[in-house]
């Protein structure tokens, strides 16, 4: 099982998915700058997969005796939008405040904290399975889907969620075809998720975004499954850019909607979509890509990272805690745990754990 993200002796290994397909390579990052870089350069990606990585980040700082208070910040202050990293890095300073309380050692405090990192990237993977099989039910058998961007087991702790559904779907013999949009400018469809279905055989098509709706109109695509990076309480889902107009084209073509995310990219406090920050990228992932250039030197570009997509276009939000319906508002409150740790509010810095 493709696994992007490990830990060991106080390293955290990267597979460093810029050089996908071309080259399976890792990255060792020995320091938090370097995973945070890691993060921000997209060497490491995917809500759930950045969260794992920043949780290994924090495990890292302990091990080398840095200051966690440190390490959250600079972690925090990565990517806005995954919600999944706030989350985690907010379990981890949770977890060390407990530890802290307990006057524990630095050893015992630098262990504790890689089995909670540990705990965070199992639990996805246990989270991703138990999606999977909500979502796959949702499909009629030999169902031809439509995916957007990668979410599969490079974007999580294993297996995936948009994507976890499709190979959990095609191992039941319910799938017949995948739909796969390329995802300008990164290319993460083209270049990760036709990577993975490469690897496991699923039958699958590359399209350019601009031909989903033609492919939708001539009546191929059975249901069009995203990932996602927040889910506020509203429902509204920020995913990677793209993913609005395809909801959009899907209601035009009465195709079902699925957004497939575990409950770790709710944030049940963040009342709709209005709120939540989207991530602006460099402007040269539009006019070019690597080296290579082909936009004229000094042309604008706006680069969103990502798009909110209204509850009402969406049909049903996948989770391992079950299939949610509208009204969301009523369908996440009943699932919500009362008192459970969630992501800080958005815009609060990690607070001074104090160091050592
Ligand atoms: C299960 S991955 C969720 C989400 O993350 C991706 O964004 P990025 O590649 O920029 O990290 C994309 O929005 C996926 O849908």
């Amino acid at each position: 099982m493709i696994q992007p993200v490990r830990y060991a002796g106080g390293v955290v290994h990267l597979l460093d998915q810029r050089r996908l397909p071309a080259e399976e390579a890792w990255q060792a990052c020995s320091s938090v700058e370097e995973v945070a870089r890691a993060i921000e350069t997209m060497a490491v990606r995917g809500a759930p997969a950045i969260g794992i990585a920043a949780a290994y980040g924090v495990a890292l700082a302990a091990a080398r005796g840095d200051s966690i208070a440190a390490a959250i910040r600079r972690l925090s202050a990565t990517r806005p939008t995954a919600v999944n990293l706030h989350w985690a890095l907010a379990r981890m300073e949770s977890r060390y405040r407990q530890l802290q309380a307990a006057g524990a050692g630095p050893r015992e405090v630098a262990a504790a904290l890689e089995a909670e990192a540990r705990a965070i990237q199992q639990e996805d993977l246990a989270m991703n399975l138990r999606m999977a099989e909500h979502g796959a039910a949702l499909l009629p058998a030999g169902a031809r889907v439509l995916t957007h961007c990668n979410t599969g087991a490079l974007a999580t702790g294993g297996h995936g969620t948009a994507l976890g559904v499709i190979r959990t779907a095609w191992q039941q013999g319910r799938l017949r075809h995948v739909w796969v949009d390329e995802t300008r400018p990164v290319l993460q469809g083209a270049r990760l998720t036709a990577w993975e279905l490469q690897k496991e055989g699923i039958p699958h098509t590359l399209i350019v975004e601009g031909a989903a709706a033609a492919v939708m109109r001539s009546g191929q695509v059975d249901a069009v499954l995203v990932g996602a990076d927040r889910i506020a309480a509203s429902g509204d889902t920020a995913n990677k850019i793209g993913t609005y107009m395809l909801a959009v084209l899907a209601r035009h073509h009465g195709i079902p909607f699925y957004v497939v995310a575990p409950w770790s990219t709710v944030d049940a406090a963040l009342p709709s979509g209005d709120a939540i920050p989207i991530e602006e990228r460099d402007p040269r992932e539009v006019t070019g890509y690597g080296d290579v250039r082909w936009a004229p030197e000094g042309t604008p570009a706006f680069n969103p990272a990502f798009d909110v997509t209204p509850a009402e276009l969406i049909t049903a939000i996948v989770t391992d805690r079950g299939v949610l319906r509208p009204p969301y508002r009523d369908a996440i409150a009943a699932l919500a745990v009362p008192d459970e740790p969630g992501p800080p509010a958005l815009g609060r810095p990690a607070q001074d754990l104090g160091c050592w």
